[in-house]
């Protein structure tokens, strides 16, 4: 998926580009702050500051029509600019035959220059600087890691609009849409709308995503440890029923109990409550009734912190996973949060675990659907939690991928629920299946007796693939 990265970075190996990043971002800070305090009426001074800049784009070797492109995002302000002097205060003065407002049109020109050159000079440190050395630059500056963190989830939020608005309009495109037309200004609108909602649920999917590996808001955290009730199994799950917001009820009353050490995976159709129930078991999700214990310890609001710890959740999409520039960052998010001392050590092992160690400084965007699968993996193993649960982990991988992530679970010492379509997979990773549809467990048993049954299983709308045989 590209995001906003291609957007607003103008890749490139020129002197600008080369520059170190927080040099970048003073020049940038100190120019705009040059203009904002030009005074107002110094009128060839702008003209100097844009023959600056556009001298820089020369050397950047980004061409004028790309940023000329992008500053559209001014457009507001330029209407506010040539408003002004039209409905500004006494005095007026003919101009081309219009009375026009002395000081509205002194006003409107401040907010035009300084507001296209504030705009120009961020958008030539965006071309020529990566969103992540941004950030590194950032933290070069010793800017307060709050604020990097809030920059980070500004950018990964562009990036996700950026990501909604480019998969809408291929599916427009591939299916006849042709938006250049006036004629089809109704349909962009109503695009836009989609793109706000569809932009605001991926959004809130990756809050998800962040709270589940411990983030509370603020980076950073204790290492307290609860301790656990002895000799509980590592998951109990009494009478679990759940609504969503929108009134739809998803579970209907599950229970399960999960022996620690233990292997299970959750099967069903298309709908039948399966990430809804994963998500409840960090409590991800909750405000439904019934009860969650992982190794004794209720999932509520005072040990969610620790429950967190304890419960790794791998996402089924690694989009929602994935939001920070770097993959070692995204892998050392989980344990910074939870305040654990040795993360850089984590990172490389989860990382190496899944074989991403080369991919440690590449951007997670940049990365195939398959390299994106196994890094998410490794944003949880960092975290080393008691109790693995995985979204469809076996999704969109090549053949040879998807035994390396077999092997990889088969040598993983956690309790493990694995959410999956994958029937032969399951097979192969979990002794034990149980079978949800309609927001209750249907059935629970040996997987190998479960995947025999086919009765059962065409009940539930399951079905072994083509050629596959139980031996
Ligand atoms: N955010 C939501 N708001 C309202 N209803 C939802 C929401 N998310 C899921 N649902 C509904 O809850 C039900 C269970 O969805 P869930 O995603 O848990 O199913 P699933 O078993 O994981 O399905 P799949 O195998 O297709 O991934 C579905 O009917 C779904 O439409």
């Amino acid at each position: 998926m590209s995001g906003a990265h291609d957007v607003l970075h103008h890749a490139g190996d020129s002197p600008v580009h080369r520059l170190a990043p927080h040099v970048k971002i003073l020049v940038a800070f100190g120019a705009v702050l040059g203009v904002v305090a030009t005074p107002r009426t110094w009128f060839p001074l702008f003209g100097v500051y844009l023959l600056v800049v556009v001298a820089v784009w020369f050397v950047a070797r980004v061409p004028p029509l790309w940023f000329v492109k992008r500053a559209v995002i001014e457009t507001p302000f330029v209407v506010l600019a040539f408003l002004l002097p039209i409905f500004g205060t006494d005095p007026r003065t003919d101009f081309l035959g219009l009375s026009v407002s002395v000081e509205g049109s002194l006003a409107g020109w401040n907010i035009l220059a300084k507001g296209t050159l504030g705009v120009l000079i961020s958008l030539t440190l965006a071309a020529t600087t990566a969103p992540g050395e941004l950030l590194r630059g950032l933290q070069t500056l010793r800017v307060p890691a709050p604020l990097i963190m809030i920059a980070t989830l500004m950018l990964r939020y562009g990036e996700v609009v950026v990501g909604e608005a480019k998969r809408m309009r291929v599916a427009r495109i591939s299916r006849g849409d042709d938006p250049r037309f006036l004629w089809q200004a109704g349909a962009v609108a109503r695009s836009v709308g989609t793109l706000f909602i569809r932009s605001y649920e991926r959004g809130e999917r990756v809050h998800l995503a962040m709270v589940s590996r411990g983030w509370t808001g603020s980076p950073g955290g204790s290492a307290a440890v609860v301790a656990e009730v002895a000799a509980a199994p590592a998951l109990e799950v009494s009478k679990l029923a759940f609504a969503y917001p929108d009134g739809h009820q998803a579970l209907f009353g599950v229970d399960l109990r999960v022996e620690r050490g233990e292997r299970v995976a959750v099967l069903g159709p298309n709908g039948a409550g399966k990430t809804t129930f994963a998500l409840h078991l960090n409590g991800v999700l909750s405000g439904g009734s019934g009860s969650i214990s992982v190794a004794g310890l209720d999932v509520t609001k005072k040990n969610l912190r620790e429950i967190r710890r304890r419960v790794g959740l791998v996402f089924q999409d690694p989009d929602d996973q994935l939001f920070c520039p770097t993959v070692a960052e995204d892998v050392a998010f989980g344990p910074r949060n939870f305040g654990m001392s040795d993360v850089d050590s984590r990172v490389r092992k989860a990382l190496s675990a899944v074989g991403m160690e080369s991919v440690a400084d590449r951007s997670p965007l940049h990365l195939s659907g398959g390299q994106r699968r196994r890094v998410a993996l490794a944003t949880v193993l960092a975290c080393a939690p008691e109790i693995l649960v995985l979204d469809e982990p076996s999704a969109n991988l090549e053949p040879v991928a998807r035994r390396e992530l077999a092997e990889l679970l088969l040598s993983l010492a956690p309790t493990m629920l694995m959410v999956t379509h994958d029937l032969p997979f399951a097979l192969q990773i979990c002794p034990r299946s149980v079978l949800v549809d309609d927001g209750v467990v249907v059935a629970d048993g040996p997987t190998r007796e479960i995947l025999a049954d086919a009765a059962l299983l065409a009940r539930h709308r399951l079905e072994l693939p083509y050629g596959f045989r139980l031996d």
